[in-house]
């Protein structure tokens, strides 16, 4: 299967409506495509928290709305990166989409491990409370958002629920790229799933966003890797490699604790 990771460089000088209808001619240019998969808060923002409160939107809200119209005009299944969800109850979340080709929501999962320590996104967001992965035609897709890279034990439970691909959005600064880099190989050989990690260019509220981007195999290979500046990473990847690898090294059998 074909996959594209767009690397979208968050320039918040422009308006939202322009990059918003931007990013859905970026989608729809991916007909062909398999799986097409943005970054976290493209167009809110990662870093700029001031405007969370008037960009916050339902699940089905605008930015939902147009990339569900990108997704079926591109047949293409679509990871739309996240939003400032604004929940029923009020909270704002980090939550990420998943689209199917006919526009239809398939899972939509809120950001567990919240960024910031006592503040930024860790004060303004609710955390998620739930493991989301979703069955696809080529393979149960496991979502997780960025920070949440850092801890090990929610990919497990990732694992557990049948992961076989797993999308990472992110916005993820340049100063600790190294670290991206590791933990998205990391995650892949560990778990012996194919990652998809897909970071922000650019800088977002004076903070130098990392970009590289990675599609890595479940033997830990990198397949494709994006520079700091904007760009559409594309890859072939063969699903049937998370089973072959699994049955060539079967590490995971010797699990011992945690099941
Ligand atoms: O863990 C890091 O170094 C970056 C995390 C981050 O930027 C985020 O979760 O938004």
């Amino acid at each position: 299967m074909r996959v594209s990771l767009i690397q979208l460089e968050v320039d918040l000088s422009v308006p939202a409506a322009d990059r918003l209808a931007e990013a859905a001619e970026l989608v729809r240019g991916r007909a062909g495509d398999h799986l097409v998969v943005l970054p976290e808060l493209w167009l809110a923002g990662g870093w700029d928290y001031a405007r969370w409160d008037e960009d916050a939107e339902a699940l089905d809200g605008p930015t939902a709305r147009t990339m569900a119209d990108a997704a079926r005009d591109a047949g293409v299944w679509l990871h739309a990166g996240s939003i400032v969800e604004l929940g029923p109850d009020g909270a704002h979340y980090n939550t990420s989409l998943l689209i199917g080709p006919d526009g239809l929501r398939r899972a939509a999962y809120r950001k567990i491990h919240r960024f910031g320590f006592d503040s930024g996104e860790a004060a303004l967001m609710g955390p998620g409370d739930e493991i989301v992965t979703c069955p696809t035609p080529f393979g149960t897709i496991g979502l997780a958002t960025c920070y949440d890279l850092r801890f090990p034990e929610m990919f497990r439970l990732l694992l557990d629920q049948g992961t076989e691909v797993l999308v990472v959005p992110a916005a993820w600064p340049a100063r600790r790229v190294e670290h991206w880099r590791l933990f998205a190989r990391a995650r892949a050989v560990e778990n012996q799933v194919f990652v998809l990690a897909c970071n922000t260019a650019g800088e977002q509220a004076g903070l130098a966003q990392g970009g590289h981007s990675m599609v890595v195999d479940p033997w830990g290979e990198i397949l494709a890797e994006a520079g700091t500046g904007f760009q559409v990473l594309t890859a072939e990847i063969d699903t049937a490699l998370v089973a072959k690898t699994r049955a060539d090294f079967p590490v995971l059998k010797d699990r011992r604790l945690g099941r």
